[in-house]
């Protein structure tokens, strides 16, 4: 694999002096249910800074994947706002790049891929070996992308996010059910695009994952936010009982 302190894909990125207008995110009485039923997202308050890897923790059936489809605009709230620098969500989006925990790849060759987002968001097609060299699949251009092992599909998925020079990088369970070895890598290519500009939103139940990307944390409960805060104070001091029991490894409802 390349150097994933030297590589950048956003040649065009926003340098970090200069708030990039996208971020920081800001979202106010944000709530969702689904057809009249009890409400999933309740009134939620949040705002991010326009740097850095936040994460979002919470037990299962908090909401907090459906807190990442609606800041991609892949639905929407029922109630409360989204502001991504006052963009419109459509825009909004097309700065965004989404991988969920099992990558949805198009019936192509690896190459094609990543050759496909190029074409569609009008970028230089020759970084398609750049960045296949860069999650280290290179070698493995030509192959249908349904060849590829779990690790191996997580890191085309990840390139082929990159490929969008994504402002914001969403990221869904990325790493669940993927060895040691390719946890590490995804991780490194994560931090990289981090260090480069590219603001992470990453949704994890991986503690120590969370632990070595994590600037800050937002610990999701019942639909509420029940923690924000830094990643330093949130891991050694919990403020809720709740944090507690779900670090301490407690089953949480
Ligand atoms: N389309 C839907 N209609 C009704 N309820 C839904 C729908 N989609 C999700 N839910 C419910 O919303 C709740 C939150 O779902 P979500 O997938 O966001 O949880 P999560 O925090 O990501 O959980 P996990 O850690 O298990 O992935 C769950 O109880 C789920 O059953």
């Amino acid at each position: 694999m390349s150097s994933f302190d030297t590589v950048s894909f956003r040649p065009n990125a926003i340098p970090t002096d200069q708030a990039d207008h996208l971020l920081p995110l800001r979202l106010r009485g944000l709530g969702l249910r689904f057809d009249q039923g009890t409400p999933i997202l309740k009134d939620l308050d949040l705002d991010l800074s326009p740097h850095g890897c936040t994460v979002i923790m919470g037990p299962n059936g908090a909401g907090k994947s459906l807190l990442l489809k609606l800041l991609h605009g892949l639905i929407a709230p029922t109630s409360g706002r989204i502001d991504w620098g006052g963009l419109s969500m459509d825009d909004a989006r097309m700065r965004q790049a989404l991988v969920f925990q099992k990558p949805v790849l198009l019936r192509r060759s690896v190459a094609a891929n990543i050759d496909f987002v190029l074409r569609a968001r009008g970028r230089p097609r020759d970084l398609c070996d750049a960045l296949l060299q860069h999650v280290g699949l290179a070698h493995k251009a030509r192959l249908p992308a349904r060849r590829l092992s779990g690790g191996e599909a997580q890191r085309l998925a990840l390139a082929r996010a990159l490929a969008c020079a994504p402002d914001v990088l969403l990221l869904d369970e990325a790493t669940a059910s993927l060895d040691p070895a390719s946890v590490q890598s995804i991780e490194a290519i994560v931090r990289n695009a981090c260090s480069q500009g590219t603001r992470v939103i990453s949704v994890t139940h991986d503690i120590g994952q969370a632990q070595r990307m994590a600037d800050d944390v937002v610990f999701l409960h019942g639909g509420r936010v029940v923690e924000h805060g830094p990643a330093r104070e949130f891991f050694p001091r919990p403020q809720s009982q709740v944090a507690r029991d779900y670090l301490s490894g407690k089953l949480v409802f």
